[in-house]
């Protein structure tokens, strides 16, 4: 478990605590996470339990992750972030940038980094776990790079989806659960955005070695088969 002993938020200050050497005192999130060592606000330093093991889901509008996602939390007891679920979760909550996010997701167009990071990191930060699936995140080169810059890690693990778009205009357009882009226009644009700011991720992935393509078509059950051997291969090494 990655036992949280303050907010991450509390480690981008530069300020330094006068009861602690310069070192220690400007431990970041990146040492704290990387290091297992935690510094608390009043400056005191305690060693975390874990660090924390990162799972990005990419893969089309579609493609399933949400549906894989759910068998992988059932499965290995991750806790499961859908950035969209949580941009989904500021429209109905009437938050200050709800008008934005919601005009934003009708387009099928990208929310500003730093929206979707902080939101992303608020969770993360108030979770007692220490696995996370951040569902449908990084989806652009700018996302990663935000995420790495903020929360100053990189993914353990990160699975892609891979479906034909047939198929996945197909699902979406059936998935009737009353999402504001699950309509034809939208869905094209959606594809493209995917097709041209979140394939590079994919492949930036692809070069670090840490991407699991999934063949995406198939029953359910099917698809999690080809899941399964990637967690039960990390939780050996664990
Ligand atoms: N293997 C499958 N075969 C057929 N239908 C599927 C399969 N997996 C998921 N579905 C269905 O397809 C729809 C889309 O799945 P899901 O919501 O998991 O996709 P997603 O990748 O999370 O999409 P989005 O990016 O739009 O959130 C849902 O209605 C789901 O029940
Ligand atoms: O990191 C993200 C994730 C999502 N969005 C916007 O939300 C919709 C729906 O996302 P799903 O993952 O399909 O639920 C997506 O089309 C984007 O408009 C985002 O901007 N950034
Ligand atoms: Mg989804």
């Amino acid at each position: 478990m990655w036992r949280r002993v303050a907010s991450l938020s509390s480690f981008f200050s530069s300020s330094s605590s006068s009861f602690l050497p310069q070192t220690a005192s400007r431990l970041n999130a990146w040492e704290s996470l990387t290091t297992g060592i935690a510094q608390q606000a009043n400056g005191v330093i305690v060693p975390k339990e874990k660090t924390p093991f990162i799972t990005f889901v990419l893969g089309g509008p579609g493609s399933g992750k949400g549906t894989q996602c759910i068998k992988i939390v059932e499965t290995f007891g991750f806790t499961h972030l859908s950035a969209g679920d949580l941009l989904r979760r500021e429209i109905a909550s009437n938050s200050a940038d709800g008008a934005m996010i919601l005009n934003t997701i009708k387009e099928g167009k990208i929310v500003p980094s730093q929206v979707t990071v902080k939101l992303i990191q608020k969770e993360m930060e108030s979770s007692d776990n220490n696995k996370f699936l951040i569902d449908g995140f990084p989806r652009t080169e700018e996302n990663r790079v935000s995420f790495e810059r903020i929360i100053g890690v990189e993914p353990n693990v990160v699975l892609f989806f891979d479906c034909p778009e047939e198929e996945m205009v197909k699902r979406v357009l059936n998935r009737n659960q009353g999402r504001v882009d699950d309509n034809l226009e939208t869905i094209k644009t959606r594809l493209k955005v995917f097709e041209a700011l979140s394939l590079p991720v994919i492949n930036y992935y692809s070069q670090r070695g840490k991407l699991y393509t999934i063949k995406a078509v198939g029953a359910e059950d099917e698809i999690f088969e080809q899941v399964r051997p990637i967690f039960t291969a990390t939780e050996a090494v664990a």
